[in-house]
């Protein structure tokens, strides 16, 4: 049976712009009230990691500083290490995200460290973080497959989440980084996962670089998963796998779950022109089709996407 609603969780303004050209702070910030305006009750608004590694996120501080806080509204950020989760909590996050990895390549590609010293790092962030009273999200890259090592088990990634869980993470989102993952193969994933972490602590990220992302979604949905990570537009895509695309594109899951008759809370048309708006700035395809149809009058001329 699907769930009467589904909690999406925005990744967008931090998964999806980490990974495209620069974008002016005012841009990422229009961005972020849109996608509030829109509904969404959960988005991740930035990272405070490296600059030399992700340049894109190097203004999260400004841009907490500058959003128009809506009630009800958690705003996130990723934390790799304590220094940056000192700097998420002096800008003023909700919550913060911990990630690691199922693959130990992707994992040193990505901050520089094994998976088990990803977590040994990850100890003195959940514990500062309970004393703020911060929620701790963890991300699992590489749960249906990985760009330098290809297949991942299903086990290896349920033994990663499992420690995640026990650090004290409130939920873990399982991440197909390169959108590889088949619907068989997520379900057996998820499924293989929520034998160790309980359904209600897990959420899906999936990307949709072979398209697959909806229908692994579909494919999942009646697991007892209630939450669902998602990019407005499709933005993204990720540094440390080449042509690997955004998430699924958060209006696409927004028009498949309302369909479904599944409550999202979001306004639809609000958050495609939200969709639109940061692929004109980006002068950038829109990577919905589903925004792509509710705004074509919103559409940049053809000649800017050359
Ligand atoms: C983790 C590190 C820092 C290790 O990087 P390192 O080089 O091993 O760390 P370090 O401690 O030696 O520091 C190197 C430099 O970075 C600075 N530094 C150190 N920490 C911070 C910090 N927190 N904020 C700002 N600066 C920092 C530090 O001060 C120093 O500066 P320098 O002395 O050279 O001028 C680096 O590898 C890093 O920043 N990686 C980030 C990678 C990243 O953001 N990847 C994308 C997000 S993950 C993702 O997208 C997947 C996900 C979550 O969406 C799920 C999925 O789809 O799979």
């Amino acid at each position: 049976m699907y769930p009467a609603s589904i909690r999406i969780y925005e990744v967008g303004p931090r998964d999806g712009l980490q990974n495209e050209r620069p974008v002016a702070i005012r841009d990422k910030v229009q961005l972020l009230n849109a996608l509030a305006n829109a509904g969404l009750c959960h988005i991740e608004a930035g990272s405070f990691v490296s600059a030399k590694w992700v340049p894109q996120m190097a203004d999260s501080a400004a841009v907490f500083g500058q959003i128009t806080r809506r009630a009800g509204v958690s705003y996130s950020a990723l934390t790799p290490n304590l220094a940056g989760f000192e700097a998420a909590l002096a800008a003023g996050v909700d919550e913060v995200a911990i990630f690691t990895a199922a693959s130990e390549r992707f994992c040193q590609r990505n901050i520089n460290c094994s998976i088990s010293e990803s977590l040994a790092r990850f100890v003195p962030i959940v514990d500062k973080a309970k004393h703020y009273g911060i929620p701790v999200r963890g991300y699992v890259s590489c749960v249906l497959g990985c760009p330098y090592e290809g297949e991942v088990a299903p086990q290896q990634v349920a033994a990663v989440a499992e420690e995640l869980q026990q650090l004290g993470v409130y939920e873990i989102s399982l991440g197909d980084t390169i959108g590889v993952g088949t619907p068989q193969k997520a379900r057996n994933m998820l499924d293989t996962v929520a034998n160790k972490v309980p359904i209600a602590q897990l959420a899906l990220h999936f990307h949709d670089t072979y398209g697959q992302a909806l229908a692994n979604i579909l494919a999942c949905l009646d697991s007892g998963i209630s939450t669902l990570d998602a990019s407005v537009a499709g933005l993204g895509g990720c540094p440390y796998a080449q042509g690997a695309s955004g998430n699924l594109a958060t209006e696409d899951l927004v028009y498949m779950l309302h369909g479904l008759g599944i409550h999202t809370g979001v306004d639809l048309p609000k958050l495609a022109r939200a969709g639109a708006q940061i692929s004109r700035v980006l002068k950038r395809h829109n990577g919905s089709k589903v925004g792509q149809v509710l705004t074509a009058e919103l559409a940049p001329p053809a000649q800017e996407y050359s």
